[in-house]
């Protein structure tokens, strides 16, 4: 999993297009969002997650959170993003670690946001530009170092 952390003043998102056969079915409401004071998280999930799924979704947590409270950045927003990596994992497999991602950081407390998976998107984001406003985490799955 790649996931790349950007500090930011805000993040909007607009709907544009269906970019795969089955996106996860969206409301009206849902077709736009934005957060404010957040720390957007964008994620693309990779084929060697699929070996192990459980493992990665708790990394991820744990290393989100990591900046979060180093940040001091209380929302936060998981943006599905299919570009930074080229060994994607499939989409059915990418959007339920992203999911339980959502949900493991809501668990934890935060107020966390989501864009929806499967569509192309405009969107708008304004990073902080502090030392700690970009960063980024690659997560692998133990048994899969070894390889
Ligand atoms: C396209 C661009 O504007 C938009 N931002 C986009 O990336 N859309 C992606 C993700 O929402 C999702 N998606 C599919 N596979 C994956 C994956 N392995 N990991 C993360 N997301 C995925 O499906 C879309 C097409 O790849």
């Amino acid at each position: 999993m790649r996931i790349l952390l950007i500090h930011s003043d805000y993040i909007e998102y607009e709907v544009k297009d269906k970019a795969i056969k089955n996106p996860e079915p969206i409301s009206e409401e849902e077709k736009k969002g934005r957060m404010d004071e957040v720390l957007v998280a964008f994620i693309s999930v990779e084929k060697v997650d699929e070996t192990n799924p459980e493992e990665v979704v708790s990394k991820a947590v744990e290393e989100i959170i990591n900046v979060a409270s180093q940040v001091k950045a209380e929302n936060v927003f998981v943006y599905p993003f299919a570009h930074l990596s080229s060994e994607l994992a499939k989409p059915s497999v990418a959007q339920e670690i992203l999911r339980k991602v959502y949900e493991g950081l809501k668990e934890k407390g935060y107020n966390v946001g989501k864009a929806p998976f499967g569509y192309y998107k405009a969107f708008k984001i304004s990073c902080k530009g502090h030392p700690l406003a970009e960063l980024s985490r690659t997560i692998i799955p133990e048994g899969a170092k070894e390889e």
